[in-house]
């Protein structure tokens, strides 16, 4: 049996809600992935080997993902706005992926939120757990998952935070640097403050690309923006260290993202791919880029129109790979309908029953594990369960 590290007083207080209700599986042995071991290990423990089938195959061929200039957006220009929705449509009508440049987001920003996650990151595993996920939670620092899932583990850290936008029925808010010098202490306030800019800065984002979707499908560009104002989103720090097995694990499975819209930034190492035409593509590192995705939540929304796509990461065995992921989602209790102008056009009748965030996010944090069948499985769950406040009769 391949235990690495026994941390008892962590490792213990898990239960696997998830493992238990979807798959019935008892609870993981005491497995603790502790990074600066397991990267120089030749043998990966079992847990962390995916079947033949999920592997990644060593030769992936790029994804040239649509390049949107929202400069011209952003100072007025009218045509080059035009432009950019048509070409955002396009994007998430096919595959769904799109990325997005000419910004206006600082550089430094950017470096600083990378750099910072190598401060996190190179703390002992006992200080990360000082921000433990706990069981049912999604925020936190989780390091493979090994409390919620017994097989097919990610081969990475991570660490997430909820962010919500101060709102004019909101007092000022510091959300991210309190979570941070309140479950790191103070050394972190400067951390925080950094996570707090960057994530102040892809809500901003988010709004405007809420704005170009709405465009693209020729509804208001207030909208969906007026929607996601007062979003409750959640900010997340990919790490993923070098694995001496790259060809039989992954960093993260395949899996839709549930929420709305995701704004990730990977750095120079490169590990993101896409499922597109029955095959896996990779998406080449732009630093000056984001790369943005619909979620299912947004699936969902605009009654299945634009389309949340399969995509996962993959590690290699020498240069660890970071990301920062922005998951837009709706404030927690406003219901999710795609607006009326999108139903029964072109014959298309109202795909998905209304939910909430909360409940969907609740679906994918206690009985069911993100894959690529989440929207479906969960509007199954929903018409079974039928929430009385959200389904009529
Ligand atoms: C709501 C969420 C669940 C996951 C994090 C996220 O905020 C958005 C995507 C989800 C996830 C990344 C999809 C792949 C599987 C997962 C378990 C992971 O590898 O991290 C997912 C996250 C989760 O905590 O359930
Ligand atoms: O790290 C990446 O490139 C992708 C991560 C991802 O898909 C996620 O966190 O949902
Ligand atoms: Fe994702």
């Amino acid at each position: 049996m391949t235990i690495v590290r026994l941390a008892s007083t962590v490792a213990s207080s898990f239960s696997l809600p998830i493992e238990q209700t979807k798959e019935g599986r008892q609870k993981p042995d005491g497995l603790v992935f502790d990074a600066s071991v397991l990267q120089h290990r030749p043998d990966i423990p079992k847990q962390f080997i995916w079947p033949y089938g999920e592997r990644p195959s060593p030769d992936v061929p790029e994804l040239p993902v649509p390049l949107i200039d929202i400069g011209g957006f952003l100072s007025g220009d009218p045509l080059a706005s035009m432009e950019a929705s048509r070409l955002i449509g396009q994007a998430c009508r096919e595959v769904g992926f799109f990325l997005v440049v000419n910004h206006g987001i600082d550089e430094g920003l950017i470096s600083d939120a990378h750099r910072y996650m190598d401060s996190f990151f190179g703390l002992p595993l006992v200080e990360k757990q000082r921000a433990q996920r706990k069981v049912g939670e999604h925020c936190g620092y989780a390091s493979s998952f090994t409390g919620r899932f017994s097989s097919k583990l990610p081969w990475k850290e991570t660490l997430s935070f909820q962010y919500s936008p101060e709102t004019s029925s909101s007092s000022s808010n510091n959300i991210v640097e309190d979570y941070f010098t309140n479950t790191m202490g103070q050394d972190f306030r400067h951390s925080g403050r950094v996570y707090q800019d960057y994530c102040e800065a892809m809500s901003r984002l988010s709004l405007v690309i809420m704005e170009l979707l709405g465009m693209s499908l020729g509804l208001d560009r207030e909208r969906f923006r007026g929607f996601f104002e007062d979003n409750e989103s959640i900010m997340r720090l990919n790490y993923y260290p070098p694995c001496q097995r790259p060809d039989q694990t992954l960093g993260t499975g395949p899996h839709c993202d549930p929420t709305s819209l995701t704004i990730l930034h990977q750095d120079h190492v490169g590990g993101l791919q896409v499922f597109v035409d029955n095959e896996w593509r990779s998406v080449t590192p732009n630093f000056s880029a984001f790369v943005v995705n619909i979620g299912d939540t947004f699936m969902a929304l605009s009654n299945g129109i634009y389309k949340s796509c399969l995509h996962r990461a993959v590690v290699n065995s020498v240069r660890p790979r970071k990301s920062l992921a922005f998951f837009l989602c709706p404030k927690y209790d406003k219901v999710v309908s795609a607006p009326s102008e999108l139903v029964d056009v072109h014959g298309r009748p109202r795909i998905y029953p209304d939910f909430t965030w909360t409940t969907f996010l609740e679906f994918t944090q206690k009985h069911y594990r993100a894959d690529m069948n989440t929207l479906r499985a969960f509007t199954n769950w929903l018409r079974q369960n039928k929430p009385s406040e959200l389904l009529p009769e």
